[in-house]
C-alpha cells in the first residue's frame, strides 16, 4: 500500500515555511523529522549560541563600563540562570511538535526518511519498525548538516564535545574551566567568546592561515587581535594529528603546517567545531536519481531544483552558505512560487551574491558581498573606505578611541571607475546592524535571471532560463525588502521584520 500526499517535506528546520504555505493552501501534506523539530537552528544552533553570546557580551560589557564612568564591580556568572535561558529556547521545540501534531491535513512521521524511489519514501521510525511507503509529486528536503569529527588519533579516549552533544546530552552543569576550541570558523570563535567570557581557559587551534577565512582578510586580522585581547590563546596554521590522556583531562599535539614543528597542549576538554557533512547518508540517495557533489551535498540551482523533477533541496543540504536566514530564503522562494506565484512572471529565484554572514563574538564580525580580496581576483579596480567607531560620537560614547587596542570599524569596496558597490564589512558592536543598508541597497534595481547549476532544470526551468526574465527590485518598495536576506539573529530583523506584520494585515484585509 502506497500512502499519497500532495508534499512531502524531510526537515524541521526552514522546511516549516514551505509545509506552512502547502498547508494553507489545503494540500494533504507529510512531515518528517527524526530528532527535535525546529531543526539545528532552534535546538542546537543560532539561538541557544546567541543567548549565551548575549550574556557573555553583557559580562564583558560590565567589566569595561569603568572606561564610560559606571563602577559596577566584578561581574558574575550565574549558571543556572543562563541554563534555563538556554533551554526554554530549546524546549520550545516540544511547543512545535505539538503544533504540528494538531494541524489539520498533516501526517507527521517521527524518524529517518529515506528514499525508496524518486518519488517515494519510507520512515524508519524513532518509536519502532518502519512507515508505509509514502509518495507525493512535490518532494522537499531540507535535511542539513552535522559536526564533521576530524580524524584525531587517540579522539576516542580523550573527553571531547560537539555543538550537537552540548546542547544535548553534554550540557554542562557549570561552565568549563579549560577547554581546546578545533575550528576557527563561526562555531569556534563564537565558542571561543563565550567560554572565555564565563571564565575557562581557551585554546583555539584553526586549521586556516586566518581565523574565519570566508570573512575580508581585515576582518579576520581584526577578529583574531580582538579573541586575544579578550585572553584567547589562539593558534593558526596547525594540524591536529593526535590527542592522548592526561589526568582527566588530556593532551593534544599540534603540528605546525609551514615548518611541521610539534607542539603539545593541555585541558580538560576538546570542543570540536571543523565544519559540517551533508546529512544526505540518511536518505538511500542510491535508490534514486537525485544527484550529490562529491562531498554528499545535493547541488540545486536557481529555483532550488535537484537533478530530480519535482523534488527539491534547500538549506545547508545544498552546500551553499550555511546560514539560516540563506537558508529562510531558499524555503521562502520555494513556498512563494509553489504555492502563491500566481504566473511565471511572478516567480522568485535565488542568487547567491548577497549572502550576508554574521560571527557572533565580542564584538561582531559582519560582511557582505565581495571581500577585498575577490573584488580584485573579479578584476575589479577597487576603492577602499573605512571608518573607525572611534572617529564617530556613538563610537567614544560607546567606549572607543584613536588608542583603543579593541578594533572596531567599518569598510566599504567599491568599484573605482563606476562607484558600484562590491561590498560592506564591519566588526564592532552591532556590526550587522550597519551592513543591512548596503544588503539592502544592493539587493535593489533590475535582477536577471542567472542560471545556477545548469545541468539541472526541469523543461519548465528551462523554458523560464530561455525567456531573458528580470526581477524590477525597486528600491522604494516593500517587495525589495521583503525578498533581502537578513543576518540571523541579528538586530536588524527588529527592522526589517514589521513587512511579516504588514502581511497579516493584508491576510486579514
Ligand atoms: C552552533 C551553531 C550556531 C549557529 N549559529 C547560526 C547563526 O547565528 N546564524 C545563522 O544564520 N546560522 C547559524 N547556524 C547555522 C544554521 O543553524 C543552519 O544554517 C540552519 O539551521 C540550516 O537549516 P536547515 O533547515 O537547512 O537544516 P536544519 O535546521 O539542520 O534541519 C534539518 C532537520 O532535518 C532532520 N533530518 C536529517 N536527516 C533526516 C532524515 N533522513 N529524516 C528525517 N529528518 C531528518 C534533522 O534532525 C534536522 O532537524 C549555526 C549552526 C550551529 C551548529
Ligand atoms: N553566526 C553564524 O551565522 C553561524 C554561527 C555558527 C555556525 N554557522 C554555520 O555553521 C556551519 C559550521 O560552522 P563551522 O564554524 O564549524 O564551520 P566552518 O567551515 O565555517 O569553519 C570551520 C573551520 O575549522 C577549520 N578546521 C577544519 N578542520 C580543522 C582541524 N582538524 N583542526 C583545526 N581547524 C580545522 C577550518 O579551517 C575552518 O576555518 C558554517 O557553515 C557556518 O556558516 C553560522
Amino acid at each position: 500500500m502506497m500512502k499519497k500526499y500532495d508534499v512531502i517535506v524531510i526537515g524541521t528546520g526552514s522546511g516549516n515555511i514551505i509545509l506552512e504555505a502547502a498547508l494553507k493552501k489545503g494540500l494533504s501534506c507529510a512531515q518528517i523529522e527524526r530528532a527535535k523539530f525546529g531543526g539545528t537552528c532552534l535546538t542546537r544552533g543560532c539561538i541557544p549560541t546567541k543567548v549565551m553570546v548575549t550574556a557573555a557580551d553583557r559580562l564583558y560589557e560590565i567589566r569595561d563600563s569603568g572606561e564610560l564612568g559606571i563602577e559596577a564591580g566584578a561581574p558574575k556568572v550565574n549558571w543556572e540562570v543562563i541554563s534555563q535561558r538556554v533551554w526554554q529556547k530549546i524546549d520550545e521545540s516540544k511547543d512545535l511538535h505539538r503544533f504540528y501534531l494538531n494541524e489539520k491535513n498533516l501526517d507527521v512521521y517521527e524518524g529517518e526518511g529515506y528514499f525508496t524511489g524518486d518519488h517515494t519514501l519510507k520512515v524508519r521510525l524513532n518509536a519502532g519498525g518502519e512507515s508505509e511507503e509514502i509518495t507525493a509529486p512535490k518532494i522537499y528536503i531540507g535535511v542539513g548538516g552535522r559536526t564533521n569529527i576530524p580524524e584525531i588519533e587517540g579522539l576516542d579516549q580523550v573527553p571531547y564535545a560537539t555543538s550537537e552533544d552540548y546542547f544535548g546530552p553534554a550540557w554542562p552543569d557549570k561552565p568549563y574551566k579549560d577547554v581546546i576550541v578545533i575550528g576557527g570558523g563561526a562555531i569556534g570563535c563564537e565558542f571561543a567568546h563565550i567560554f572565555r567570557a564565563f571564565g575557562a581557559k581557551v585554546q583555539l587551534v584553526q586549521h586556516n592561515v586566518r581565523l574565519l577565512p570566508k570573512s575580508d582578510e581585515e576582518m579576520s586580522a581584526a577578529i583574531l587581535n580582538n579573541l586575544r585581547l579578550d585572553g584567547i590563546t589562539v593558534y593558526l596554521n596547525k594540524k591536529t594529528p593526535k590527542v592522548k590522556p592526561k589526568g582527566d583531562g588530556l593532551t593534544l599535539t599540534i603540528r605546525d603546517r609551514a615548518d611541521d614543528s610539534l607542539t603539545d597542549i593541555d585541558a580538560d576538554l576538546l570542543f570540536i567545531c571543523p565544519g559540517i557533512i551533508p546529512n544526505s547518508d540518511s536518505l538511500a540517495l542510491k535508490n534514486t536519481n537525485i544527484e550529490t557533489n562529491s562531498r554528499g551535498w545535493i547541488p540545486t540551482n536557481e529555483f532550488l531544483e535537484t537533478s530530480v523533477e519535482g523534488v527539491y533541496a534547500f538549506g545547508d543540504i545544498n552546500g551553499l552558505h550555511q546560514f539560516r536566514h540563506k537558508a529562510n530564503y531558499e524555503a521562502d522562494i520555494l513556498a512563494h512560487n509553489h504555492f502563491l506565484a500566481e504566473d511565471d512572471e511572478d516567480r522568485r529565484w535565488a542568487r547567491y551574491d548577497l549572502v550576508p554572514a554574521v560571527t557572533y563574538t565580542h564584538p561582531e564580525v559582519a560582511d557582505v558581498g565581495l571581500t577585498e580580496a575577490q573584488a580584485i581576483e573579479a578584476g575589479h579596480q577597487v576603492r577602499v573606505g573605512r571608518w573607525h567607531y572611534y572617529e564617530t560620537a556613538k563610537g567614544f560614547a560607546l567606549g572607543y578611541n584613536p588608542d583603543s587596542r579593541a578594533k572596531a570599524f567599518a569598510k566599504l569596496i567599491v568599484d573605482a571607475q563606476d562607484g558600484t558597490l562590491l561590498g560592506a564589512h564591519a566588526i564592532g558592536p552591532y556590526a550587522s546592524a550597519l551592513i543591512q543598508p548596503y544588503l539592502n541597497l544592493m539587493n535593489a534595481g533590475p535582477t536577471p535571471l542567472e542560471a545556477i547549476n545548469e545541468v539541472i532544470a526541469s523543461p519548465e526551468t528551462e523554458q523560464l532560463r530561455s525567456a531573458g526574465l528580470v526581477r524590477d527590485m525597486d528600491p522604494h518598495k516593500l517587495r525589495t525588502v521583503r525578498e533581502t536576506m537578513v543576518p540571523h539573529p541579528s538586530l536588524s530583523e527588529v527592522g526589517i521584520w514589521p513587512y511579516y506584520d504588514l502581511e497579516a494585515q493584508e491576510d486579514k484585509a
